[in-house]
């Protein structure tokens, strides 16, 4: 970083709007919202999504209740065209929602953007070009009046050329977006937009939507807020157009922005779940939705089953919703600091189901979105290794060492999988018994005995291998090294111990030892075993023959 002073960045100048109304208005509507997972969501994946992503996708869309969905960018390649034939072929759309497709302000993409969309009933026409002015002179290298023709052409031409379309039954309303926008000035965003829309002819029942983005996120979010009241006041046709919202979140603030944007005066946001979007992502529709809803307004969108879209969304994008996002996040409902299991203890009977929710730490009631405060311990295929190791220890005392707790989720969440719903304590205690603690084959350990000589422990050890009992000896600097080098004798594969770690389990007379030990192969495998018994060094004996079990079985499974 460069030495104060910082000389490299500037401050974003503030917005002049003496008048400003935003800052003392509350929320008391929902938006229309508008998806653009399946676009501007899409388009940010090292992997897109396959056509078949996508029509799962937009069903979840649906099913959450978006009434419009940008599906795609269908001039820009076969598959996003694909895409939007499938949907409009098979009637996948319903009667209520709408489409809506990207396209740049140009001819050819605007004739293929409207092939593909012959025989839909309805659709948003989403035009863009940027304007700022590094946009104008690093991308463009154009001036204000060329800009302004980029776009009012390109609105000219669709109204034109999708003439049949609209003479077979398709509607089409016009989106149009000022790219850049926050960095634009307000008053050339302004005259682009009423050229655009001069040209279109939009009316108070056929509204024109100026879609308003912070293409890149560069101020705080008040200033967002005044360059959208700024615009609302001096649109011309205000009864005419829609302002949408389209932030991203490069700051870290595309949900405040967008938030004090509806203070503002907007109508629409688009956004996506989870933020998914270029760089640091777009707006996160669900935190924003469910803030309404906790502050009693309802977003008309269907989050009670929170966990399900979570899912489908990291399958189809093959990201995950972190830890500690709103809402969604693995421990958003889990409290770990006793002062604060404590208050939610004591405030959680108090609620009764008539009063407004009110638990201590706990912004919503976890139930209105499927969840549980106990999340940590609903276990299913989203479940992380973390909640797995928390449960083993909290309803087992199985204190798993961290390194352990990656190869142990894989295994519980691949019967999470398999089983396809939650699974419970019980079964995941289960499954990692069968896994680490009970496997006897091809090794069983039948006696284990050391003995400390002057230099050394000698191990004396009987053990089945497949069906054949071999006594061996080992000599080492422990009672582990003494068994590792037993071991060695034998025809079975080379290892090394890398980590070890135990704890009791258990008090008193029923105390028992549990032992963890991580093994290395020759052949670069790692993998852990564990073990109990009443003798800790036999349990740490047993863990290693239930790593070298693994280790077996993994083998002959390749
Ligand atoms: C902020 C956003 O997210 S906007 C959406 C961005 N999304 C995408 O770009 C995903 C899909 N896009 C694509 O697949 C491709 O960019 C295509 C198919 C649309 C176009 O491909 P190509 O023409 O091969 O390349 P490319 O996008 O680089 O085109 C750049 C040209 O378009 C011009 N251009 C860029 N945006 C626009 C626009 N909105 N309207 C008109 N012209 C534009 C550029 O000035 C440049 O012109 P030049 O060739 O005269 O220098
Ligand atoms: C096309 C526009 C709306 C866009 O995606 C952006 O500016 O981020």
């Amino acid at each position: 970083m460069q030495a104060p002073p910082v000389t490299k960045y500037r401050a974003f100048p503030p917005i002049h709007l003496p008048d400003r109304q935003w800052p003392s208005r509350s929320l008391d509507r929902a938006p229309a919202w508008c998806s653009v997972d399946l676009r501007d969501g899409n388009q940010a994946l090292a992997q897109p999504m396959s056509v078949e992503e996508k029509i799962d996708y937009f069903a979840m869309l649906v099913k959450i209740g978006f009434k419009e969905i940008e599906v795609g960018f269908p001039s820009a390649s076969q598959i996003e065209f694909d895409f939007v034939r499938r949907l409009i072929d098979e009637q996948l759309i319903p009667e209520d929602v709408t489409i809506q497709i990207l396209c740049q302000c140009r001819e050819d993409l605007i004739s293929r953007s409207l092939e593909s969309l012959q025989g839909a009933r309805r659709a948003i026409f989403h035009l863009y070009n940027s304007t700022s002015p590094k946009q104008r002179d690093y991308v463009f290298g154009a001036t204000k009046a060329e800009i302004v023709a980029i776009a009012t052409h390109a609105v000219g031409f669709l109204k034109e050329k999708m003439q049949p379309l609209v003479a077979g039954g398709t509607a089409i309303q016009l989106e149009y977006s000022p790219e850049s926008f926050t960095s634009t000035e307000l008053e050339f965003s302004l005259e682009i937009c009423e050229a655009v829309s001069e040209v279109w002819q939009p009316t108070p029942t056929d509204k024109i939507i100026l879609n308003l983005p912070a293409t890149v996120e560069y101020a705080t979010p008040n200033v967002y807020a005044d360059q959208i009241e700024w615009f609302g006041k001096h649109l011309r046709h205000r009864d005419r157009s829609l302002i949408s919202l389209h932030t991203h979140n490069d700051r870290g603030t595309g949900i405040a922005a967008t938030e004090l944007g509806l203070l503002a005066g907007a109508d629409r946001v688009e956004g996506t779940l989870f933020g998914n979007g270029e760089r640091t992502g777009n707006l996160d529709i669900v935190t924003v939705a469910l803030n309404l809803y906790t502050h009693g307004i309802h977003p008309a969108l269907d989050f009670s089953q929170i966990n399900e879209i979570r899912d489908t969304y990291e399958r189809c994008t093959k990201l995950e919703v972190p830890p500690r996002s709103p809402y969604a996040g693995d421990l958003v409902f889990t409290a770990f600091s006793g002062s604060h299991q404590d208050a939610i203890k004591k405030s959680w009977p108090k609620q009764s189901g008539e009063k407004p929710w009110d638990v201590l730490y706990i912004p919503i009631d976890p139930a209105d979105i499927g969840r549980s405060y106990k999340a940590i311990i609903r276990i299913n295929s989203q479940s992380g290794k973390g909640g797995v190791a928390y449960i083993l220890e909290r309803e087992y005392g199985l204190d798993l060492p961290k390194a352990m707790h990656r190869e142990v989720g894989r295994l519980i969440n691949t019967l999470a999988d398999q089983t396809g719903r939650e699974l419970t304590s019980q079964e995941i205690h289960a499954a990692f018994a069968a896994e680490y603690l009970d496997r006897a084959a091809p090794l069983a350990i039948q006696h284990f005995k050391s003995t400390e000589t002057e230099t050394a422990v000698r191990c004396e050890v009987s053990i089945k291998i497949d069906e054949a009992v071999h006594a061996l000896h080992g000599e080492g600097n422990g009672p582990i090294d003494a068994f590792v080098r037993a071991l060695a004798s034998t025809a079975l594969p080379k290892f090394e111990v890398l980590s070890y770690s135990e704890h009791s389990l258990g008090k008193g007379a029923e105390a028992k030892a549990v032992s963890y030990i991580q093994i290395k192969t020759a052949q670069g495998q790692t993998l852990y075993g564990a073990g109990t018994d009443t003798n800790i060094e036999l349990a740490s004996i047993k863990a290693i023959v239930t790593a070298l079990n693994r280790s077996i079985a993994k083998t002959a499974d390749k």
